[in-house]
C-alpha cells in the first residue's frame, strides 16, 4: 500500500543494544524528501474530435461516475494524486475542449508540448472522429519526434454498437500503425475499461519519466479553469461568476467527495 510507505513505522518496543542498531526514526525533513521522491508529476492530455466523450471519460476515470451532459467550452485541468503499484504520483489531466480551439488547429501545439502522455479518443459511431484521431496521432508523433510518446487510442461509445461506423479491427490497425495501446470502452456503461486504459497510460508515462536523467520543467502555464463545476456538469445555467477564478480542479477520494475546486473559501462540490 502506498499509504504505508509514506508513514513512519511505529515498530515494537525494544531495549538497549537492539535499539542502538536501529536507524534513527526519520525526521520530518527526511519524510518530506521521501514523499517527494515518490510523487512524480504526470501530465496527461485528452484529445479528440468534438463530442467523442473526452469529458465523460475523464470524469468517469476520476470519479467512477458517468455524467451524461456537460456544458462547457474551455479546457479543464484536473489534478489528483494516484497510488498505482505502490507508487504515488500527482497526475494532471488536461481535458481539451474542441469548442475552445475551433478556430485553431485540431490539436494545439502547446497542448502537445505540455503533455507527457496522451489519450486520443474517437467514437465508434462516428467515422469522422476516427479520421481525426488518425490526424492527431500523426501530429503527436511529428511534434514529439524523435522522442517516444506514451499514447493510448481510446474508442469510446461501444454501447452504441448498432450505429457503429468504425470496426474494432480498424481501431487496432490504427494503433499498430502508431505503436500505441488500444482500448474500446463505453464511458456510459462502465468505469472498468476506462480505468484500465488510464492506468495503462499512467504506468507507461511514469516508466518513461524514470528513464529521464533530470525532471523536466514546466514549459507552459496551466490552462485556467474558468467555469464552475456546477456549470460543467449541467446543474446550473448561470454564466460563470466573474469573481470565480479557480486554476485547477482537485480530485479527492474516488466515490465520495469526487471533485472540488482548490479554492478553499467555497464549499466542496460533489458530482
Ligand atoms: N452513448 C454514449 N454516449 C456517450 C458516451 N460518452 C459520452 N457520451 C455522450 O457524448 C456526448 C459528448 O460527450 P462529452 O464528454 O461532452 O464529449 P467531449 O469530447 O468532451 O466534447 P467537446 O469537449 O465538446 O468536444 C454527451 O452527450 C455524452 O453524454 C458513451 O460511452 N456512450
Amino acid at each position: 500500500m502506498c499509504r504505508n510507505q509514506l508513514q513512519p513505522q511505529s515498530g515494537e518496543k525494544m531495549r538497549g543494544e537492539e535499539r542502538d542498531k536501529m536507524p534513527s526514526p526519520p525526521t520530518g525533513r527526511e519524510n518530506r524528501q521521501r514523499i517527494q521522491q515518490q510523487i512524480a508529476r504526470l501530465r496527461i492530455v485528452v484529445l479528440g474530435a468534438e463530442g467523442v466523450g473526452k469529458s465523460a471519460l475523464t470524469v468517469r476515470y476520476l470519479t467512477r461516475r458517468y455524467i451524461s451532459e456537460y456544458r462547457r467550452a474551455i479546457d479543464l485541468l484536473y489534478r489528483h494524486t494516484v497510488c498505482l503499484d505502490d507508487v504515488t504520483s500527482e497526475v494532471e489531466i488536461l481535458d481539451v475542449s474542441t469548442r475552445e480551439h475551433q478556430e485553431n488547429e485540431s490539436v494545439s501545439v502547446s497542448h502537445i508540448r505540455w503533455g507527457e502522455g496522451f489519450v486520443v479518443v474517437y467514437s465508434v459511431n462516428d467515422a469522422t472522429s476516427f479520421q481525426e484521431a488518425a490526424v492527431i496521432l500523426d501530429h503527436l508523433q511529428r511534434l514529439k519526434a524523435p522522442l517516444y510518446v506514451p499514447v493510448i487510442l481510446l474508442a469510446n461509445k461501444r454501447d452504441l454498437d448498432p450505429g457503429r461506423q468504425v470496426s474494432v479491427e480498424d481501431g487496432q490497425a490504427l494503433s499498430l500503425q502508431h505503436g500505441c495501446q488500444f482500448y474500446e470502452v463505453s464511458a456510459a456503461e462502465s468505469h472498468v475499461g476506462v480505468t484500465l486504459a488510464f492506468q495503462a497510460l499512467l504506468r507507461e508515462t511514469r516508466s518513461l519519466q524514470l528513464t529521464r536523467p533530470l525532471p523536466r520543467q514546466r514549459r507552459i502555464s496551466i490552462v485556467a479553469v474558468s467555469r464552475m463545476i456546477g456549470s460543467l456538469i449541467g446543474r446550473g445555467s448561470d454564466p460563470p461568476s466573474p469573481t470565480f477564478k479557480p486554476t485547477v480542479i482537485v480530485q479527492e477520494t474516488p466515490g465520495k467527495r469526487a471533485l472540488r475546486r482548490k479554492d478553499k473559501k467555497r464549499p466542496s462540490l460533489s458530482l
